[in-house]
């Protein structure tokens, strides 16, 4: 059995992968040696068969040993530790969940149902670096693999509500801690139904706005009761990282270069921070190279994947399916709103909702690795 190196396991992405990873039965196909920056020598999970104690994270010499490594350790890890591994002549597989290898020439974005046959090209031709997507650009090409496949799309605008659990475990602690004072703030209004909605809106807007540095330190700014429209650093031309993420990751996925090139399909839009859990949804409009009947749009959507569903486009079905709370922790990605706009039969609207830790996170790097033990 191969000796797979797992680190960053009990962050916030690796617990959900470790998770599917034993719901799927992958620990039966791998010899498992899990690494830490925080705590070598300490007991590793119960997942662990020969190898029972954590490895230093930090120990290349240890790494090395491993035929394929996983990391959801994070960027800065990445950046560090993955040169010294190469430069020490490792030759394994490295699968990441971080962003920052993802660009390079010799690494290829990984979401196979969308482009298992450009990660077969990538292994046929010995490239050994296969990174996970970024989280909005994979839960929308899972929804919308159909269109793209079919030469579809033209131009696509992607609006997010993006969910807290985005930036991490303490974002979303914080999202709640804010819920929670702003609730408290105007409890004994909210048990009187006599009281008046202006002075529990003004008491509410009050404590918002005195929100302490502490309730405010992973945001910056109030999120509950509120939104955030940007997302990852300022590019200085207007446009965020984020946003930047869907045009260049969605073209780099498809096979498409860069983003940039003359086959590449224009994608952008804005992203905005919601107060969800761990749910990313994004508003899409979508024009069409011809006018395709809707209900040949549906198929094709629909019949892209497993995962997708299309949610017909009425008001119980969008309000049942096509939310946050109905997707989290579920591998489905609903697509609804679909219908032809107002601007011409060959604009399409769509909205789409998915667990960003699952499909936007765990999961591309798990089906890379079952990829990479059946070669
Ligand atoms: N958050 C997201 O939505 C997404 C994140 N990613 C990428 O995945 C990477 C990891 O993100 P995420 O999982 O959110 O990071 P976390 O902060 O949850 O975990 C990262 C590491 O922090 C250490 N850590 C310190 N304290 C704790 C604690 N109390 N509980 C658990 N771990 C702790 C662990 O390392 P150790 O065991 O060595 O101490 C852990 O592996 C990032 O590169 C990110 O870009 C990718 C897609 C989506
Ligand atoms: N930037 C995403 C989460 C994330 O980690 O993205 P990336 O893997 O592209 O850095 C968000 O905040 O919702």
């Amino acid at each position: 059995m191969k000796l797979v190196g797992l680190v960053g396991w009990r962050g916030m992405v690796g617990s959900v992968l470790m998770q599917r990873m034993q719901e799927e039965g992958d620990f039966d196909h791998i010899e498992p040696v899990f690494f830490t920056t925080s705590n070598p020598g300490g007991a590793a999970p119960s997942m662990a068969k020969n190898e029972t104690t954590l490895k230093s994270a930090l120990d290349v010499t240890e790494l090395s040993k491993c035929e394929i490594i996983i990391s959801c350790q994070g960027g800065d890890y990445t950046s560090e530790v993955f040169p010294q591994l190469r430069a020490a002549g490792w030759n394994g597989y490295w699968i990441d969940a971080a962003s920052t290898l993802r660009m390079n020439d010799d690494a290829v974005i990984v979401l196979d149902p969308v482009n298992r046959s450009v990660i077969d090209a990538a292994l046929s031709k010995g490239v050994k670096n296969y990174i996970g997507g970024n989280c909005t650009v994979s839960c929308m090409l899972i929804g919308l693999g159909g269109l793209f496949e079919a030469g579809l799309v033209e131009w696509m605008t992607s609006m997010t509500y993006q969910a807290a659990s985005g930036g991490g475990a303490q974002h979303m602690r914080e999202l709640l801690t804010q819920f929670g004072t702003i609730n408290s703030s105007v409890k004994s209004l909210l048990d009187d139904p006599a009281s008046a909605i202006l002075e529990i809106d003004r008491t509410v807007l009050a404590t918002q706005h005195g929100l302490s540095a502490d309730e405010t330190k992973q945001f910056g700014v109030p999120l509950a009761g509120n939104l955030i429209p940007w997302i990852d650093k300022d590019l200085g031309n207007g446009q965020s990282k984020e946003e930047w993420k869907a045009g260049a990751e969605t073209n780099k996925i498809l096979g498409r270069g860069a983003g940039f090139d003359s086959k590449a399909i224009p994608v952008d839009g804005l992203c905005v921070r919601i107060g969800a859990m761990r749910c990313h949804s994004q508003a899409l409009t979508i024009k069409l190279t011809r006018d395709v009947p809707l209900d040949e749009v549906n198929d094709i959507i629909a019949k892209h994947n497993q995962w997708v569903k299309v949610v017909p486009n009425t008001r119980e079905a969008s309000m049942r399916d096509l939310s946050p709370a109905a997707v989290t922790g579920g591998l489905g990605i609903p697509v609804g709103r679909l219908r032809k706009m107002s601007m011409g039969d060959d604009y399409l609207s769509a909205f789409t909702v998915g667990d960003q830790l699952l499909w936007g996170a765990a999961e591309p790097l798990r089906r890379m690795l079952r990829i990479v033990l059946e070669r």
